[in-house]
C-alpha cells in the first residue's frame, strides 16, 4: 500500500528540498496542490484531510492554521515551523534525543521538526546533562554560524540579488538574546534556563556549525575532554546520522580551519570535542537544510510510517 503525502508549502525552501528527498522514496505517492490554489483554505483543507501524512513547511501562523483545518484523526502531521516544538501534545522530532524518543515518534500523529541551531545545541549538551556531569544550571552560552538559506526565500533572495556591501561579511543577529529556538534549546537539553545564544549568518548558501564553550572546572565531576568525547561517542554509537569524531581531531581541519560545509547535502551531524583540561569547546556541524530541516523531516516520516529510517536520505 502506498502512503499519500502532501507538502503544504511545496514551493518554499524547505518544501522544495523535501520534494528532492521524496522523489527517491518508493512506497509513497504525492498529492500536489495547484500553485494558484496553495493559499486557498478550502482546497488546502480538503487535501490536508485526504493525505495519510502531511508536511507543513510554512511560517508559524500558517502552520497553526493548517493544523486547525485537520479534523481527520488518522492524518499524521510533521511540522517544520517553530509553532509546536515545546507543545506537550506534540513530539519533538529528534530521534537521537534519548532511547525512547524514536518510539515516541513512531507512536505519534504530531511531530515537530527541531530548529537547525537547536539540533546542534541539544545533541552536544543533552548527554552531559543526562550523565549528571554538566549542572542543569550551568551558565551556558553558544554561537552558531549558518548559511543564508536558513532564513528561507526572503533571505536567499536578499543575499543572491542585493549588492549591499554588508552582506559580504558574516552578520550576527538575534542580539536581543531572544532567538526563536531558545525555548526548545532549554527544554530538550535539560537546562533550567536558556543559553545565551548569538547566531551568525554568512554569505554562503547552506551549512551550519554551532560551538559551545565549556569550563570543566564548573562541572559536577572532573572529566577530561577525551572522556567527554568518549561519553558522546557512546551515547550516539547506534545512531545512523550522528558521528562523534575522535578527540584531537585537528586532522579534520584544513590547515587549522574548520569546514562548515562538510555535512552539506546529507542528513548527518558531526560532533567534535576540542580543547584541553581547563577549557573545552564542543562543535556540531550539520546542513541546515538537511538534518536542520528537510532531512530531519524525512527521517521522522520514515519512522512514523515504519519505513527504513534512511529511505531517501
Ligand atoms: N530554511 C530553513 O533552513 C529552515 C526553515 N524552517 C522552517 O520551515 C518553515 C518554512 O520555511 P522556509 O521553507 O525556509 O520558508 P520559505 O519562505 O522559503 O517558504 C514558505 C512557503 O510557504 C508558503 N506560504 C506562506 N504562507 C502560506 C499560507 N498561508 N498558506 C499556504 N502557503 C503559504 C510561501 O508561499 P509564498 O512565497 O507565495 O508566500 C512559501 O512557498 C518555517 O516555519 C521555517 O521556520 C525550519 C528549519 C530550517
Ligand atoms: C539564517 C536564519 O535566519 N536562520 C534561521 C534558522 C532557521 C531554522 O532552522 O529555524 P526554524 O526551523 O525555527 O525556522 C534563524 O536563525 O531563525
Amino acid at each position: 500500500m502506498k502512503h499519500s503525502i502532501f507538502v503544504d508549502g511545496q514551493e518554499g525552501t524547505t518544501g522544495l528540498k523535501l520534494y528532492e528527498y521524496l522523489s527517491k522514496i518508493h512506497n509513497i505517492e504525492i498529492i500536489k496542490i495547484d500553485s494558484d490554489k496553495k493559499k486557498d483554505p478550502l482546497v488546502r483543507k480538503k487535501i490536508l484531510n485526504e493525505a495519510d501524512l502531511v508536511f507543513l513547511c510554512l511560517p508559524d501562523e500558517a502552520s497553526r492554521e493548517s493544523v486547525s483545518m485537520i479534523n481527520n484523526k488518522q492524518t499524521k502531521i510533521i511540522d517544520a515551523s517553530t509553532a509546536f516544538r515545546i507543545d506537550k501534545e506534540w513530539i519533538y522530532g529528534l530521534p537521537e534525543l534519548e532511547k525512547s524518543q524514536r518510539e515516541r515518534i513512531y507512536n505519534s500523529k504530531r511531530v515537530s521538526v527541531p530548529g537547525c541551531h537547536a539540533t546542534g545545541f541539544i545533541l552536544a549538551i543533552r548527554p552531559l546533562i543526562s550523565a549528571g556531569i554538566l549542572p542543569k544550571n550551568y551558565p551556558i552560552s553558544c554561537f552558531s554560524i549558518t548559511g543564508y538559506s536558513g532564513g528561507g526565500k526572503k533571505l536567499i533572495s536578499e543575499y543572491e540579488n542585493s549588492h549591499k556591501e554588508q552582506l559580504r561579511s558574516p552578520r550576527q543577529y538575534a542580539l536581543k538574546l531572544n532567538h526563536k529556538h531558545l525555548p526548545e534549546m532549554q527544554v530538550y537539553s535539560g537546562l533550567t534556563s536558556p543559553p545565551i545564544f548569538t547566531p551568525i549568518v554568512a554569505n554562503y548558501h547552506q551549512g551550519l556549525a554551532l560551538s559551545v564553550p565549556l569550563y570543566p572546572k564548573l562541572f559536577n565531576k572532573n572529566i577530561s575532554p577525551s572522556e567527554i568525547q568518549e561519553l558522546l561517542a557512546t551515547y550516539y554509537k547506534n545512531e545512523p546520522f550522528v558521528r562523534v569524531l575522535p578527540y584531537e581531531s585537528d586532522v579534520f581541519l584544513d590547515e587549522g580551519y574548520f569546514n562548515i560545509m562538510e555535512c552539506n547535502k546529507t542528513n548527518n551531524v558531526d560532533i567534535f570535542v576540542f580543547g584541553h583540561k581547563d577549557q573545552v569547546v564542543i562543535v556540531t556541524r550539520l546542513d541546515n537544510l538537511g538534518k536542520g530541516a528537510s532531512g530531519a523531516a524525512i527521517q521522522n516520516m520514515n519512522i512514523m510510517l515504519g519505513l527504513n529510517e534512511s529511505s531517501g536520505l
